[in-house]
C-alpha cells in the first residue's frame, strides 16, 4: 500500500525537489507538498484509509489537527472514523484552541498533521490540548520525515515515510550551489 500512496503523491505533484525551507528552520532538497494531493477528496480517502484503520482500534473521541496542514487531514480521518474533527491554530505564533470548539477533561484525542519533520508542531499542539485535560493517545499523518527521534512516548502513524536530507543553515550545500531557497509552509517563527 506504501507503494502506491507513493504513486499517488508522485502524480498528483505533491512530491517536490529543489531547495526548501522547512517550518523547524531547517533546509532540505526535497518536500511533501500534501495539499497537493488533498485537493483530491478520492484520493485523500485512498492515501488516509490505512492510518484510519490503525486508529479503528482505538477507542478515540476527537480528531484535532493544527491549522494549516492537519486540518484536511482531521477532517478526512474525522470522516471515515465518524468522530468530530476540529483544529488548532496559530494567533500571533501562539497554537489555541478557537472558534467555540470544545474539549472535556479525559476525551481521547488524536492529533493529525499532512507531514512530520521535527514534531514541533504536534508538540505544540499536544500542549494546548492537555491544558483542556484531553489525552493524546497517537499522532497520524499522511507522511513521516522525522529523521531524529521525535515524538518517541506517543504511538506515530502515518501513511508513508519519506529521508529526506535536511541541513542546517549554515551547513546547507544547496545555499553553497547558490541555488534560491524556497519557504512553501506558514509558520514564521521557528
Ligand atoms: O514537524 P514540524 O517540524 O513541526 O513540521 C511539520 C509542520 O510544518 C508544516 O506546517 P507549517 O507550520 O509550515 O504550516 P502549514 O501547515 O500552513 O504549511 C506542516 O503542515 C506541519 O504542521
Ligand atoms: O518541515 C516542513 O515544514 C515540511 C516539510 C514537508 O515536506 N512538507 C511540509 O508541508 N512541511
Amino acid at each position: 500500500m506504501e507503494e502506491k500512496i507513493k504513486e499517488i503523491l508522485a502524480e498528483t505533484g505533491a512530491v517536490l525537489s529543489g531547495h526548501f525551507l522547512l517550518s523547524s528552520g531547517k533546509h532540505s532538497g526535497g518536500y511533501v507538498q500534501c495539499a497537493k494531493v488533498l485537493r483530491f477528496p478520492d484520493k485523500a480517502e485512498v492515501i488516509l484509509k490505512p492510518v484510519a484503520e490503525k486508529l479503528k482500534e482505538m477507542k478515540i473521541d476527537k480528531i484535532v489537527g493544527p491549522a494549516m496542514g492537519g486540518i484536511l487531514v482531521a477532517y478526512e480521518l474525522g470522516r471515515q472514523l465518524g468522530i468530530e474533527a476540529i483544529f488548532t491554530e496559530r494567533t500571533d505564533g501562539v497554537m489555541s484552541l478557537r472558534r467555540g470548539f470544545e474539549l472535556n477533561k479525559g476525551d481521547k484525542v488524536v492529533i493529525s498533521e499532512d507531514v512530520l519533520t521535527t514534531g514541533k508542531s504536534t508538540l505544540e499542539t499536544r500542549k494546548v490540548l492537555e491544558a483542556y485535560g484531553a489525552e493524546v493517545v497517537a499522532v497520524a499523518s499522511i507522511i513521516d520525515r522525522r529523521g531524529e527521534s521525535m515524538l518517541e512516548d506517543l504511538p506515530v502513524i502515518s501513511a508513508v515515510s519519506y529521508q529526506f536530507s535536511t541541513y542546517e543553515k549554515e551547513d546547507c550545500p544547496l545555499c553553497r550551489s547558490g541555488m534560491e531557497v524556497v519557504k512553501p509552509g506558514s509558520r514564521t517563527i521557528f
